[in-house]
C-alpha cells in the first residue's frame, strides 16, 4: 500500500471532515483571489465558486427584469459568470459596433465556444445558427438569400399568409371566439407553423386543424385523421428539436456520455432528431420526384423547397449568378434539409410571439389602432375581399413602424451571443481572444441614451423626421452584422400582412382591461398566455 493510500485509510471521520473543509476553504480563497485580482475587472454580481451567477439568475424568476435591473445597477458594460466562464454583457449601441459591423473584418463571427454537443447534433458545421465554418456558413446564407429575396417568392408568400389566415378565421368563427375568450397564444405557433409549411414547401401542415379538433372533437376539421396525426407528430418532433438543441448545448459531455440518465436522455434526443431528419429528407425526396416531372419552369410554385431544387438547373428560379463560386452545382438533399430545418426552426416561434406582442400593444393603444386602420383604408382600400398584394406592403409605413416599435419594446430575443475570435478593444477596454460576449438586445433597446421614454410604446419614433435620429445598432430585433437574421425580409412580409388582416377586419379585445401577455424566457421570449376575444371590427 502506498504511503498516500495508507494515510487516507488511517483518517478518522473527523480528520476527513477537517481535510475536506480545509481544501474547500483553499479552493474558495483561490477562486476569490483570482476573481478580485482578475485582469480588466468589470462591475457585476459577485459570483459563487463553481456555479458563478447561475443561482442569482434562476432565482430572479424573470430573466428580462433581472438583466434590466443588472444594467441599471452596474452600467452598460458588466460581467456575469456562468459556471466559471466569464461573460461580458453590453447594453449600449456604441459598445456593440465592432461586433455588429457588416465588415469582412468582423472579429465576432462565431457565437459560442466549441461545443461537443452541437458537434454531435451536426450543427457546428451545418446550417447557419451555430456554424463555426465560415465557408459552409456562407453557402447556407447564400442559399437563403437567393430564394427569400426574389419577388416571385415574396408574392407567393404574401398569398400563402392570407390562405393560412383564412383557415384560422374559419376555426375562430366555428368556435365562437368572437364571443368567448380564448388563449390567442395557443393558436399563434400553430398558425405560423401552417403558414411556414406552405411558404417553405407548399405543404398543408394541419397543425391548426389538430388544435381545433381538441376544442371541438364532435365536429372535427375536414382533414383525414392520419394527416392531422402526422402534423401533430411533426410539430412535437420540432418542439423537441428545440429542447434537444438546448440539451446538447448545455449538458456537459461527461454527463451526456458517462451517466446512465445522460446516456438515456441523449438516446431519446438522438432518436427524435434522426426521425425528424429522415422525415424532412422524405419530404424533399417526394418533392424532387414531382419536380422532375414538371418540364415547364413557369408551372413551378415558388415555395422555398421548390426554389432550392431549381438551383443551378435549367429551371433555376433563384437569384443565382452563373459561375457562382459559393454554390457550385445543384443542391443535395442534405443541403436542402439543413436549410428547411432552419427555416422552420427560425421562423415559426419568433413570428408567433411577435404577433402576440403586437396584438397586445395595439389593442392597449386605441390611437395606434386607429392610425393603422387609416393606413389600411388608404393603401389597401375598404373592400376587405380584395387580397393584399406584396407590392402594397412597402406602402404600409405606419404598420412597419408599429412592428419595429413592438420589436424594440418587447423583443422576441432578449440577448444575442458572440465570441471574440481575436484580441480587441471595446469601450476603451481590452478584450481577450475567446471572450464570450452577450449583447443585451433588451438593454440596448430600453436604454434611455438611445430612446427617450424607453418604456413608452410610440411607433412615431420610426417615422419621418424622428427616424433620422435613431442611433446605429440601437434596434436589434433581427440581430445585426454578418449574422443578421436572414429571414427578416420574409418575417416583415408575414408580419405586415398579418397585422393588416387582423386589424382591418377584427377588434381583438383583451379578456379584462388588465390582461397582459404571460411569457417566459426560454431561448426566446415565449408567450404562453394571451386571453382575448376576437370581435369583428365595428365599421364607424
Ligand atoms: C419575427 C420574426 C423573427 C425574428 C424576431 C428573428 C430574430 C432573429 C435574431 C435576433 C437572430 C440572430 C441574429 C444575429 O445573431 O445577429 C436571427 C437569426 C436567424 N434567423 Fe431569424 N428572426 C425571425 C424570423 C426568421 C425567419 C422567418 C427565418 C427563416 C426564414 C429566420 C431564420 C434565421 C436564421 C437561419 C438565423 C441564423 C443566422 C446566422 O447565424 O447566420 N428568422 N433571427
Amino acid at each position: 500500500m502506498s504511503t498516500v493510500t495508507h494515510l487516507i485509510f488511517s483518517l478518522t471521520l473527523w480528520d476527513a471532515l477537517i481535510l475536506f473543509g480545509t481544501l474547500l476553504i483553499l479552493y474558495i480563497t483561490r477562486f476569490y483571489y483570482s476573481y478580485f485580482t482578475r485582469e480588466t475587472p468589470f462591475p457585476g454580481p459577485l459570483p459563487l465558486p463553481l456555479i458563478g451567477n447561475v443561482i442569482q439568475i434562476s432565482l430572479s424568476g424573470d430573466f428580462n427584469k433581472w438583466m434590466l435591473d443588472a444594467q441599471a445597477k452596474y452600467g452598460d458594460m458588466w460581467e456575469v459568470y456562468i459556471g466559471s466562464e466569464k461573460q461580458l454583457w453590453l447594453g449600449r449601441a456604441d459598445l456593440v459596433e465592432n461586433i455588429l459591423t457588416a465588415s469582412k473584418d468582423n472579429k465576432y463571427f462565431i457565437r459560442n465556444p466549441p461545443n461537443s454537443g452541437l458537434d454531435e447534433m451536426g450543427l457546428s458545421y451545418n446550417g447557419m445558427v451555430f456554424n463555426r465554418n465560415k465557408e459552409r456558413w456562407q453557402f447556407y446564407r447564400k442559399m437563403f438569400a437567393q430564394a427569400l429575396t426574389t419577388v416571385k417568392f415574396s408574392r407567393q408568400a404574401t398569398e400563402w399568409v392570407q390562405q393560412a389566415f383564412a383557415n384560422m378565421e374559419g376555426y375562430f368563427m366555428e368556435l365562437g371566439f368572437d364571443k368567448k375568450e380564448f388563449n390567442f397564444a395557443y393558436w399563434m405557433p400553430r398558425f405560423t407553423a401552417d403558414m411556414t409549411f406552405l411558404i417553405a414547401m407548399d405543404k398543408h401542415a394541419c397543425t391548426m386543424a389538430s388544435l381545433y379538433n381538441s376544442y371541438n372533437p364532435s365536429k372535427p376539421a375536414p382533414y383525414p385523421q392520419e394527416i392531422v396525426k402526422e402534423a401533430d407528430e411533426f410539430i412535437t418532433a420540432f418542439q423537441t428539436f428545440t429542447s434537444t438543441m438546448k440539451y446538447f448545448l448545455l449538458t456537459p459531455e461527461i454527463i451526456r456520455t458517462k451517466t446512465p440518465i445522460g446516456r438515456s436522455q441523449s438516446k431519446k434526443h438522438m432518436d427524435n432528431l434522426n426521425w425528424l431528419y429522415e422525415s424532412v429528407l422524405e419530404i424533399i425526396r417526394k418533392k424532387r420526384e414531382d419536380f422532375e416531372k414538371i418540364g415547364d419552369k413557369d408551372q413551378l410554385k415558388s415555395d422555398f423547397l421548390t426554389m432550392m431544387l431549381t438551383v443551378n438547373t435549367p429551371k433555376d428560379m433563384t437569384q443565382n449568378r452563373a459561375g457562382d463560386s459559393i454554390i457550385k452545382g445543384p443542391l443535395t438533399d442534405e443541403d436542402i434539409k439543413a436549410g428547411l430545418i432552419e427555416m422552420l426552426s427560425g421562423g415559426i416561434d419568433t413570428t408567433a410571439n411577435l404577433i402576440c406582442f403586437i396584438v397586445y400593444l395595439v389593442t392597449k393603444h386605441p390611437e395606434v389602432k386607429a392610425r393603422l386602420r387609416q393606413e389600411f383604408d388608404t393603401v389597401l382600400g375598404t373592400d376587405l375581399s380584395h387580397p393584399i398584394k406584396y407590392e402594397d406592403l412597402n406602402k404600409l409605413v405606419y404598420t412597419d413602424a408599429v412592428i419595429k416599435e413592438t420589436g424594440r419594446l418587447m423583443p422576441v430575443t432578449s440577448i444575442n451571443l458572440r465570441m471574440a475570435e481575436e484580441d480587441d478593444i471595446i469601450g476603451g477596454y481590452p478584450i481577450k481572444k475567446g471572450q464570450q460576449i452577450v449583447i443585451s438586445t433588451l438593454g440596448i433597446q430600453h436604454n434611455a441614451k438611445h430612446w427617450p421614454n424607453p418604456k413608452e410604446f410610440n411607433p412615431d419614433r420610426f417615422l419621418e423626421p424622428n427616424c433620422h435620429n435613431i442611433d446605429r445598432y440601437s434596434l436589434e430585433m433581427f440581430g445585426g452584422g454578418v449574422r443578421i437574421c436572414p429571414g427578416r425580409h420574409l418575417a416583415m412580409i408575414e408580419l405586415k400582412t398579418i397585422v393588416a388582416l387582423i386589424f382591418r377586419k377584427y377588434d381583438p379585445e383583451l379578456a379584462t382591461p388588465d390582461t397582459k401577455p404571460k411569457y417566459k424566457n426560454e431561448s426566446i421570449n415565449q408567450c404562453y398566455e394571451l386571453m382575448l376575444r376576437f370581435k369583428p371590427r365595428k365599421i364607424e
